[in-house]
């Protein structure tokens, strides 16, 4: 289909050629600017489909100041530039481009960049309109049939999840009243479960000090935490809750109903950067949906539904949870499953970044599983597994005699992922010239089997996986930049182990039972010194090296406690020096793993013979204390 196309270009003969390349494939060419300023004029007299974008114009503005001005105003665009350095690179990734053309191209370069950008951009706005029905959807049942408890306030709140990751969200129901109940802030506890934030660490005037900043907007609004504390003129208040909750994002918006009553509904991330236009957008299309169940949450409230203990509140509610494979709680992860459950649904191909051993390949697996795609394969290859002159017939297939030793006909993974997902681990170790039929195979969504005589149509659903730094590896030339960009729709980056501590404990117990099933041994429990010690490890090896290491413990160990581990030594002093202070666990949450996996190798007895209290070697009522203490409502532990 023909496009309607800017170019940005002040060179004349280069636009002249670029300009004919591009009618001659059949598309507008709408005008031609040669600085940022006409570029400006041009957009917003003509509505492009695609600007492209020259990086070094003439004037002090450069293509990626006008790409920040595009982005403003939702204008798509694409990078074509001689300028293809790490830095320049770097800067204009950071400005979301929807390609990168390095000069000097071929004709087919171009076409082929093109289409990617083009691709991309439709697939970003199917994405958003889909998603923001979805979510209007989600809503209204909510809003119909469930919106008649606290419980039901968190079913409201869960339908979010898909749209905006996020760790705390405020529900300050009426803002005018002054009243700390109707200002409802709940924290994330895992994928479907909430705590209330601890009441006790915010006065009445802080609430009301919260209420005024937020109360400045009378529209949805996305700051970061600097421009919080900015807003808020450094408020010492608005400071303590940035550091308490450890807030770097937040994206929210008024609701205004019953003539006049102010509500405020306001999303917080631990993720610098995570809100953009996009969150605003879909807060913003869901506003009569929102003044409904506000006005619907604040009756719940008046009638005292939010009381601390009221019904179907204990701090501790569990919904279902989808990700039952995939252990941890932390702000980081939570991002990430967030992201899997906004992505899942539909055809975009993901892109999953991380060090070896953090858990691309059980994420890749979740996204397959939450798509409509589930009941046909996910189909794995390990690009770096394979030898670099098999790896184009593991992809592609082969037909008898289509090269030496060639004995027989071989479906390739791509077929035998027909239906499915294909998932290409490491791919950032592909041979560059099967990364160049690897593109055409996604762009045309036809293959051809090696000595094969026609095209074979497929539809599968791409996930890769990489360990490297792609974009690094583009720079060096070791991998393509248009394949980049085809990749590149939706990436997912999981931090590694040593940036989310607060999961180790609740993966560690899971390995235990894990490989006690697995060996038919006794569940184990681990004693705090041995916590304390996987906590102070740099995991290199991430929630691999975890696993082995509990599994050889739960082999090796004679004793129902693990008493201490061993860990690779060096690695320990490296990590001593690496540790940042706030990555330490709490003595509490030490206290809270230790204690919850002994009473699950008690099967929940406290006290007597066998009991958590024998097993940790404390009097049963001192047990029964600390637990109370730490919130450890034992009965959720068997849910
Ligand atoms: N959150 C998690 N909960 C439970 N197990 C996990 C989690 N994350 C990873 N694992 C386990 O850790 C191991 C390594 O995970 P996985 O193979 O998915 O990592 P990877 O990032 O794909 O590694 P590589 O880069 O080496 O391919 C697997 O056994 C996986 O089941």
């Amino acid at each position: 289909m023909p496009s309607k196309l800017l170019l940005v270009e002040d060179q004349f003969i280069q636009a002249v050629h670029l300009s004919n390349m591009l009618e001659k494939a059949g598309h507008i060419v709408l005008g031609v600017a040669q600085s940022v300023t006409e570029a400006i004029e041009l957009v917003e007299n003509q509505t492009p489909d695609m600007v492209l974008v020259d990086i070094l114009l003439k004037g002090d503005l450069t293509g990626i100041d006008l790409a920040k001005k595009l982005n403003k105003s939702d204008v798509p665009f694409l990078y074509i530039s001689a300028n293809s350095n790490e830095s320049t690179l770097t800067l204009a990734k950071e400005t979301e481009p929807y390609g990168f053309l390095v000069k000097p191209y071929r004709e087919n370069d171009i076409l082929a960049a093109l289409d990617i950008a083009i691709y991309r951009h439709n697939q970003s706005v199917d994405i958003k309109t889909k998603r923001i029905s979805r979510l209007q959807k989600e809503l209204s049942f909510v809003i119909e049939h469930d919106l008649n408890s606290l419980v039901g306030v968190e079913h409201f709140l869960a339908a979010f999840h898909s749209f905006i990751p996020f760790t705390d969200v405020v529900l300050d129901v009426n803002a005018n009243d002054q009243n700390p109940s109707s200002f409802l802030h709940l924290q994330r506890s895992g994928f479907n479960s909430y705590k209330r934030a601890n009441s006790s660490d915010f006065a009445v005037d802080d609430t009301n000090i919260l209420r005024n900043t937020f109360g400045q907007f009378s529209d949805v609004f996305c700051l970061d935490n600097k421009q919080l504390l900015a807003l808020a003129d450094g408020d010492k208040t608005i400071k303590a809750f940035i550091d308490l909750y450890n807030i770097s994002s937040v994206v929210g918006v008024p609701v205004f109903y019953n003539n006049g009553v102010r509500g405020n509904l306001l999303f917080f991330s631990a993720e610098q950067g995570a809100y953009h236009q996009a969150e605003g957008n879909i807060l913003r299309s869901v506003i009569p949906l929102l003044t409904m169940a506000f006005k619907r949450i604040d009756e719940l409230n008046n009638e005292g539904s939010f009381a601390p203990g009221a019904l179907g509140y204990d701090g501790r509610h569990s919904g279902g949870n989808k990700f039952k494979n995939i252990i941890g709680s932390s702000p980081k992860l939570l991002f990430v499953l967030d992201q899997v459950s906004q992505v899942a649904p539909f055809e975009t191909t993901v892109i999953i970044e991380g060090e070896t051993g953090v858990g691309k390949e059980g994420i890749a697996d979740a996204i397959h599983q939450l798509s409509a795609r589930n009941k046909n394969p996910v189909v794995k290859i390990n690009c770096a597994a394979i030898p670099r002159d098999l790896i184009e017939a593991e992809l592609f297939g082969y037909e008898k005699g289509g090269f030496t030793g060639a004995t027989e006909r071989r479906i390739g993974k791509f077929e035998q992922a027909n239906g499915g997902t294909i998932f290409l681990d490491e791919i950032g170790e592909m041979p560059i010239d099967v990364q160049g039929k690897l593109l055409r195979v996604i762009q045309e969504r036809e293959l051809e089997r090696i000595g094969g005589k026609g095209t074979i149509k497929i539809d599968v659903r791409i996930i890769a996986a990489t360990n490297r730094n792609l974009y690094k590896e583009v720079g060096a030339g070791n991998f393509r930049l248009d394949l980049y960009y085809r990749l590149n729709v939706f990436p997912i980056q999981i931090p590694p182990l040593r940036d989310r501590k607060e999961d180790i404990p609740a993966l560690a117990a899971y390995f235990l039972s894990l490989h006690a099933e697995k060996y038919n041994a006794q569940i184990k429990v681990l004693s705090s010194k041995a916590l304390n010690q996987l906590s102070k490890y740099s995991w290199p090896g991430n929630i691999r090296e975890l696993q082995h290491v509990i599994e050889r413990h739960v082999l090796i160990s004679n004793e129902d406690v693990i008493s201490s581990v061993d860990l690779p030594e060096e690695a320990i002093r490296e990590s001593v020096d690496d540790v940042v202070p706030e990555a330490f666990l709490s003595m509490d949450e030490l206290d809270r793993a230790h204690i919850t996996s002994a009473l699950k190798k008690a099967n929940g007895k406290i006290s007597g013979k066998g009991g958590a209290a024998e097993l940790l070697q404390i009097p049963p009522n001192s047990l029964s204390l600390k637990m109370k203490k730490l919130g450890i409502a034992w009965g959720y532990l068997f849910e």
